[in-house]
C-alpha cells in the first residue's frame, strides 16, 4: 500500500532534525519535532564536550536552500588553512584550498538555536523534554517520556534524527536481518580552552585551524566568536602517554610543557583545566536499511562518523538536501523517494566515514611531514593549472558537492599517481619542474 503522508514526527531537534523539520514544513507537511533536552535557547548548552564544527560547502548549500544561511553567516569564523605548531614552537601554514576558499568554525549550540528558531517561525510544532522511549516500527507511533507523564503520538511518517545513539535505530537493530556495526577508535577527546588575551583579542591567529600534530595523538584549536578557542585533545585511552597515564595535575603539566610547550602560553592553568571536563569517546556507526516501514533514519542516527574531516554535520545537512530534491523530483511520492534516499546516501555516508578515519592520521601525523606538505603543493599547482581535471581530495570533499563516494574513488586514483611521483629521488627539491600535462594524462588513462 502506498504511503499517504500528512503528519510527520521528528525525533531529536539537534542540527539535522531541526534543519529537516524546516525542509518538510516548507513542503507543506504538518511537522512535530520532539527533543529530549530542554529548549537550548533558554537552557544554554554548556556540555564541556563540544568539538567545534566546520561548516563547508555542502552544509552551506543545504542551509541556503531553506533561506537560513544569511542568519547563520553572522556566527561563522573563516579558517583558511591549518596552522601546525611544532614542538619547537615553529609554525607552518597549509592552505585548505585556493585563495578565497575556507571552512567555517561554528558553535554547535548557536547554530542549533538559529535552526530551532527558524523551525518555530515556519510553523514546526516543538516539544522539548520529550524523550522517545519506544518507537513502534509497525504502527508508526512513539511513546515519549515527559517530566509529567508518558504519552504516545501517532504519525504517518517518523524520522529518527536522534543522534549517534538513536532510539529509533535501536528498534531497527532488533528486527530480522538488520545490519549494524559500531567501532570505537582507541582515542578519546577532552575539551580545553584558550581564553581571549587580557586586551580582549584572539591569543593566536583566528583565521586557521590550529594543530599540534604529535604522531599518535594531537591537540587542535578552533576559534570562537568571543575570541576564545575551543581546544580538543585527541588522545589514546590506554598506553603511555594516554588519558590513563596522566592522573595528576603535575603529570598533566609536565606532559604539556614537554609536548605542546607553546600551548601553555595560552591555555591557563592546564593542571586544573584538564580535569574540569570529561573524557569522551569517538565512535563510527554503520547500519542498513535506514527505512523500515514508515520510520526513517537520518544524520548521525544513520551514520555516526568520527569528527576528523569536519564533515559530520555537513553530511547530515546534505541528507536533508538530497531527500528534499528527491521529493521535488517525484512530486512527494514517498514510495519512490525513500528507497532512492537510503540507497544513494548509504554509499556516500560509508565513503565519508572512511575518509574521516583517514583524516585523523593526516592531521595527527602526516601534516608534520615535509613530503606530505610538498605533495599538497604539487596538487595545488595541478589544480591551479587544470581546475576541472585535478581537484585535490580535500577540495572535492570540502569545496564541491560531488558525491562523497565519487570523491573517494577519484582520490584513490590520484593518490596512486602521487605515491609514484613522491617516490622519485630529489622530488622535494625539484617538484616545480614536474610535467603537469603528463600527470593529467596519467589520471585520464587510469
Ligand atoms: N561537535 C560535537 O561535539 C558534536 C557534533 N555533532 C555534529 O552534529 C552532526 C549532526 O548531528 P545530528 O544527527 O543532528 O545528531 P545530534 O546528536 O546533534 O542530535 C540529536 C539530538 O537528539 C536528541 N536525542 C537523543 N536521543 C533522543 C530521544 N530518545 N528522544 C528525543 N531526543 C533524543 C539528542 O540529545 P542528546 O545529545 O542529549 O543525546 C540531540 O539533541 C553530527 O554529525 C556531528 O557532526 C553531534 C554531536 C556532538
Ligand atoms: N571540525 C573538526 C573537528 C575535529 C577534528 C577536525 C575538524 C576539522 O574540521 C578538520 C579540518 N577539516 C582539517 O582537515 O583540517
Amino acid at each position: 500500500m502506498s504511503r499517504q503522508v500528512k503528519h510527520i514526527g521528528i525525533l531529536g531537534a539537534g542540527l539535522v532534525g531541526a534543519l529537516l523539520s524546516i525542509y518538510l514544513r516548507k513542503r507543506g507537511y504538518k511537522v512535530s519535532m520532539f527533543e529530549k533536552r530542554a529548549d537550548i535557547r533558554k537552557a544554554g548548552n554548556e556540555s564541556g564536550r563540544s568539538i567545534n564544527l566546520a561548516l563547508s560547502r555542502r552544509g552551506i548549500k543545504a542551509l541556503k536552500e531553506v533561506g537560513v544561511f544569511d542568519e547563520v553567516s553572522k556566527i561563522l569564523l573563516p579558517m583558511e588553512g591549518r596552522m601546525m605548531h611544532g614542538v619547537d614552537g615553529q609554525l607552518t601554514f597549509q592552505p585548505y584550498g585556493k585563495e578565497g576558499q575556507f571552512i567555517n568554525s561554528v558553535s554547535r549550540g548557536k547554530l542549533n538555536e538559529i535552526l530551532i528558531s527558524k523551525a518555530e517561525e515556519v510553523g514546526v510544532e516543538l516539544n522539548f523534554e520529550h524523550t522517545s522511549k519506544n518507537v513502534s516500527l509497525d504502527n508508526t507511533h512513539v511513546e515519549f517520556a515527559t517530566p509529567e507523564k508518558n504519552i504516545t503520538h501517532q504519525f504517518d511518517l517518523i524520522f529518527g534524527s536522534d543522534g549517534a545513539f538513536s532510539q529509533m535505530r535501536q528498534a531497527m537493530v532488533g528486527t530480522n536481518r538488520y545490519n549494524y556495526e559500531q567501532y570505537y577508535i582507541p582515542h578519546g577527546y577532552k575539551e580545553l580552552t584558550i581564553p581571549p588575551t587580557e586586551s580582549g583579542d584572539f591569543a593566536i591567529a583566528s583565521n586557521a585551524l590550529h594543530i599540534w600534530p604529535r604522531g599518535k595523538y594531537m591537540l587542535i584549536a578552533l576559534p570562537n566568536l568571543d575570541k576564545s578557542f575551543t581546544c580538543t585533545l585527541f588522545f589514546p585511552f590506554e598506553g603511555t602517554p594516554s588519558f590513563e597515564s596522566l592522573q595528576t595535575p603535575e603529570q598533566v603539566s609536565a606532559f604539556f610543557s614537554e609536548t605542546f610547550p607553546d600551548s601553555l602560553e595560552y591555555i591557563k592553568n592546564i593542571g586544573e583545566e584538564y580535569f574540569k571536563n570529561p573524557t569522551s569517546s569517538l565512535v563510527t556507526i554503520k547500519c542498513f536499511p535506514w527505512v523500515k516501514n514508515n520510520c526513517v533514519l537520518i544524520g548521525d542516527a544513520a551514520h555516526a562518523i568520527v569528527p576528523f574531516y569536519g564533515q559530520g554535520m555537513n553530511a547530515g545537512f546534505e541528507d536533508c538536501f538530497v531527500l528534499n530534491k528527491l521529493l521535488e523530483e517525484y512530486s512527494d511520492d514517498w514510495d519512490k523517494a525513500l528507497p532512492l534516499y537510503e540507497e544513494m546516501r548509504k554509499v556516500d555516508a560509508d565513503a565519508i566515514s572512511d575518509l574521516a578515519l583517514h583524516n585523523f592520521v593526516e592531521m595527527r601525523d602526516l601534516v608534520a611531514d615535509e613530503k606530505f606538505l610538498v605533495q599538497k603543493k604539487i596538487e595545488a599547482m595541478l589544480h591551479e593549472k587544470f581546475p576541472d581535471q585535478w581537484i585535490p581530495l580535500y577540495s572535492m570533499v570540502t569545496f564541491s558537492d560531488m558525491r562523497y563516494s565519487d570523491a573517494l574513488k577519484t582520490g584513490k586514483k590520484q593518490q596512486t599517481i602521487m605515491d609514484e611521483i613522491m617516490s622519485r629521488p630529489g622530488i622535494l627539491e625539484n617538484w616545480q619542474q614536474l610535467d603537469s600535462h603528463l600527470i593529467i594524462d596519467k589520471l585520464k588513462a587510469f
